[in-house]
């Protein structure tokens, strides 16, 4: 049975939440952003954006987050938009069973990574869209995209999260030359790591998150046969990824105890999405070990269970 009704939605988030707050277990905020370390691990906030029209929020819905990872989503629609599928000369489409920043498979695979949601395919997209225009104006692409997504102009850049992450960002500098030395990226790294670092510091509310996943639940358009922001195919494809390499390597486990596509970042978001049905926005900072938000996984779990909007269960 397929939970549509607004109330019980209600609910089911009302109940969802209420467990969130008891449980003790929150998971460890990620700090190896330092600026993320501030962050409170009693956060917790449920968004669901239905293809009703209703908007059903439960917890902290309306604080701000930094969506990291989630942003790699946003960067993938702009860049597919931009090139097509060209892109995909520069990046594969198959679960990477590594960690996000995970080096190791780039030198075997000669420079190609393994998706767009790990961080070397995210550098990748990035320096597509870097391809034709400077990353001033590929980062306003991006956020106006966002922006238009969620039907909000109240989502912005956070300086003070990017610039953390611009003095630590080794790792992801050292996979930017890699992919350099490759002729995966074609511009300069240095200018890539930076685009890529600003838009992985867009902060929006959960709320916002679920208002801009819309697009992926009903086939690439805000509503159902609504305004259209990228061609169905499109958004189906950026669903099977999201399905498939979403979380990293915990991206197997979210889809069996899930059965939604979802992408997570290491603020502690998830944009999950029931196609046809619903956009989630869930967000709790602390993260299990393999860098997915701890408690956004489990409310997710239970949202699934609750509802039967797994895209496993028949229509
Ligand atoms: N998993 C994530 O959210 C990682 C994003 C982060 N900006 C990084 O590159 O490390």
């Amino acid at each position: 049975m397929t939970v549509t009704d607004p109330r019980r939605l209600r609910e089911i988030v009302d109940e969802i939440c209420d467990r969130m707050a008891a449980e003790t277990d929150r998971g460890h905020v990620a700090d190896y952003i330092p600026e993320l370390a501030h962050v409170d691990p009693r956060r917790f906030a449920l968004v669901l954006s239905t293809a009703e029209g209703n908007v059903i929020a439960g917890g902290d819905a309306d604080t701000r987050f930094s969506i990291q990872s989630i942003s790699k989503v946003f960067a993938l629609a702009v860049a597919l938009g931009r090139i097509g599928d060209q892109l995909w000369s520069r990046v594969g489409r198959e679960p990477s069973g590594d960690p996000f920043n995970s080096i190791v498979q780039l030198e075997h695979e000669r420079g190609i990574p393994r998706n767009p949601f790990i961080n070397a395919g995210a550098i990748a997209v990035t320096d597509a869209i870097l391809s034709r225009s400077e990353p001033r104006e590929a980062l306003g692409q991006i956020l106006q995209f966002v922006r238009f997504l969620a039907d909000d102009d109240d989502i912005a850049i956070d300086p003070a999260v990017a610039k953390s992450e611009t003095e630590t960002g080794w790792r992801n500098a050292a996979l930017a030359n890699f992919m350099r030395d490759f002729g995966t990226i074609q511009r300069h790294p240095e200018k890539v790591i930076g685009t890529y670092f600003h838009h992985c510091a867009i902060s929006m509310t959960p709320r916002q998150l679920a208002q801009a996943g819309r697009f992926l639940a009903f086939d690439g358009a805000l509503s159902p046969g609504g305004a259209r922001a990228i061609a169905p195919r499109m958004a189906r494809q950026i669903n099977a990824l999201m399905l498939t390499c979403g979380h990293y390597d915990g991206s197997g486990e979210f889809a069996f105890r899930v059965g939604l596509p979802g992408k997570s970042g290491v603020g502690g978001g998830i944009l999950a999405v029931a196609p046809g049905r619903a956009a989630i926005g869930c967000w709790s900072p602390g993260l299990n070990a393999v860098g997915n938000s701890h408690l956004a996984s489990i409310a997710l779990e239970m949202l699934a269970d609750r509802t039967g909007w797994s895209v496993f269960a028949p229509k």
